[in-house]
């Protein structure tokens, strides 16, 4: 016997900068956005009929509409608008999951129409929708981050094939790439289950991206693993509408250029930044009671 197995389609990465243009001064939101559906979609692959599907052409173009009908404010509320839409208006679509990733700009010499595209930092949502429940995941990606000082490496298992030094003072440096979970959302609204409502997802998305660099400058770290743990427990100390945190840290190594050849001492001031390979540092960190993630994560 063959089956079907999960399925879902939708329109990966569409790219919309919306401007809004109030006087001189002018807004700039500059995503993209990925959809996704999922439901009553068996007689799509088993038969040929596409009596059930949306479009993909069609999610693309709401989503543009959307951007001038409802504007864009946080990535987040535009991605349950559009997930709640899908759902509601479609009565093959039982899911959706709206992907957005928002590149951030500055103004340019303070003027109202200049703008440069500011740091290397991606901000995340994934919005699930399932015509009860809302879930959100926040987060970003290459807030890039370094310490001169207060990391050392030690104690470390040594077998056949280790040749690392132990080390009581290097440079620790990342990547970060962070995502948060949020308590379940009620249809229609924006906040979390448990009156703990991320109302403003702006404030949320700051304070915790605020927690993740509080505790990456002030964990004296002994491994990357521990700072990992760190910033994930900072952020869900900080942020009472986070229940969970996953991290992904590559280690980006320095390494001491010996300058011995030369004639030269090198006490800790020349390093190589090396590329790759990366040591790869991922984890969990979450409160023991948080609520059951659902699809959230998918
Ligand atoms: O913080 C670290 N964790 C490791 O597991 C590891 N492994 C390694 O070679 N260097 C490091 N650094």
């Amino acid at each position: 016997m063959i089956v079907l197995g999960p399925n879902r389609y939708g329109k990966a990465e569409i790219r919309v900068v919306r401007v809004t243009r109030n006087g001189d001064a002018h807004r700039l939101k500059d995503l993209n956005v990925s959809t996704s559906l999922s439901g009553a979609m068996d007689d799509v692959h088993l038969t040929g009929d596409n009596s059930a599907v949306l479009t993909t052409d069609a999610q693309k173009n709401t989503v543009y509409a959307f951007a001038r009908k409802h504007g864009i404010g946080a990535i987040e509320d535009f991605a349950l608008l559009l997930a709640r839409h899908f759902v509601d208006s479609q009565p093959s679509v039982h899911r959706a999951r709206v992907a957005i990733e928002e590149y951030a700009w500055e103004r340019n010499a303070g003027s109202g129409h200049s703008f440069v595209r500011s740091g290397g930092e991606v901000r995340t949502c994934v919005a699930h929708y399932d015509g009860s429940a809302a879930r959100m995941v926040c987060g970003l990606r290459d807030l890039v981050v370094l310490n001169t000082t207060n990391s050392e490496f030690r104690g470390f298992v040594k077998d056949a094939y280790t040749t690392l030094p132990e080390t009581g003072d290097r440079i620790l440096a990342t990547a970060v790439e962070a995502s948060w979970r949020h308590a379940a959302t009620p249809p229609g609204g924006t906040g979390a289950e448990g009156g703990e409502a991320p109302t403003d997802w702006d404030k949320s998305y700051e304070s915790a991206r605020q927690a993740l660099l509080a505790a990456f400058a002030g964990t004296y770290s002994r491994s990357l693993q521990q700072t990992l743990y760190a910033m994930g427990a900072r952020v869900i100390a900080d942020c009472p509408e986070i229940c969970e945190v996953r991290l992904s840290l590559p280690n980006r190594h320095h390494f001491l250029v010996d300058l011995a050849p030369f004639g030269l001492d090198n006490p800790d001031e020349v390093y190589l930044a090396a590329d790759r390979p990366y040591g790869l540092i991922e984890g969990t960190v979450l409160r023991d009671d948080a609520p059951p993630a659902g699809p959230a994560w998918e």
